[in-house]
This record gives C-alpha cells, structure tokens and sequence, in this order.
C-alpha cells in the first residue's frame, strides 16, 4: 500500500466549522469598548472543561518546528474538553483534524493557519497534536485540567503524508 498525500488548504472559518472555530480578528464580531480605544472581537469560541472539579486552564506551548515531508501517524481528541492553540510569536501551523468514523478518526485534513490565526478545537474533535513550521514559535493553549482521562489517541496502521506544508 502507498501512503496518501494529503493536501493543504487555506484555514477558512467555513472549512473549519465541522471541528470548531478559527480564533481571528473578525469584523462581523468586532465591538468598539474602552471609550472607543480598544476594538474587542467578541466570543470567537468557547471554551468547554466537563467532568467534576474540571476546569479552563491557559498555558503556554512552545513548539519546534515540524520536518516535511512528515508522516501523519496518529491523532489524538479530548474527550472532556476544548482545546485552542493562538499564535504568539506570529507564526503559521498546521491544522490537521478529522471525522470519526465509529469511533476512529476519517481521512485527516490539513488546513495552512497564518500567523494571526488560531483555532479552537471542540470538545473530542480528532487532531494532531501541534505543527509549528520553520522555527520554534510559542503559542497560548487553552483547555481542561482536572480528573479523570482526557486524552484519546489512535494510531494509524498506514500513515498519511504531508509532502509540504503550503496550501
Ligand atoms: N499533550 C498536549 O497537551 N498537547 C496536545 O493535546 C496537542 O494537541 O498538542
Ligand atoms: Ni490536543
């Protein structure tokens, strides 16, 4: 068997929506606060902690850079919680994320994310833990802590390519 190649796509708020939300500053939520100073881009996501004693934590990832082509050999969802990546050192990443199929994840799907993009993944959505491109670039991370396991991987038996990581 040969491994599938995967295409990139541009990160669109549409093209996302199945996962969860692209995190960007959009006019349609833009509302002007701070006397007129300040231009807030209201509830781009949400974030979800269930279980009890569960709750939001923020952190801070910082992730070296990612080889191409790359071998997409797994992917991993949070049952319990959302979990979102926002660029802070200006950096684009990869957004790899997939359909359950009974349990499993479908064919991933890779999405190119500018460097004044984030992402919010749902609550159990499949994805592949972070892609930085081309050099070490921190990100902020919001998600759950708490008890109980919230974390879930699958390993492909075959895995996907992602020859390069432009669109
Ligand atoms: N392990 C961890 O906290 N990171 C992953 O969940 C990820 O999606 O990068
Ligand atoms: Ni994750």
């Amino acid at each position: 068997m040969t491994p599938i190649t995967l295409p990139v796509h541009p990160l669109t708020a549409s093209a996302f929506a199945p996962f969860g939300d692209v995190i960007e500053a959009n006019p349609a939520s833009m509302r002007l606060i701070n006397g007129g100073t300040t231009e807030r881009y209201h509830a781009l996501a949400r974030a979800e902690a269930a279980g009890e004693d569960a709750r939001v934590i923020i952190n801070i990832f910082r992730g070296a850079p990612r080889r191409f082509p790359y071998a997409v050999d797994m992917m991993e969802r949070h049952p319990l919680g959302s979990q979102s990546f926002s660029p802070l050192s200006g950096r684009p990443f990869l957004v790899v994320v997939a359909e359950d199929e009974g349990g499993r994840p479908g064919i991933p799907r890779v999405f190119y994310a500018r460097g004044d993009q984030g992402v919010n993944y749902r609550r159990n959505v499949w994805h592949h833990p972070l892609m930085t491109l081309g050099e070490t670039a921190d990100f902020l991370v919001v998600d759950r802590e708490g008890p109980d396991n919230n974390l879930e991987e699958f390993f492909f038996d075959l895995p996907y390519i992602i020859a390069e990581p432009s669109p």
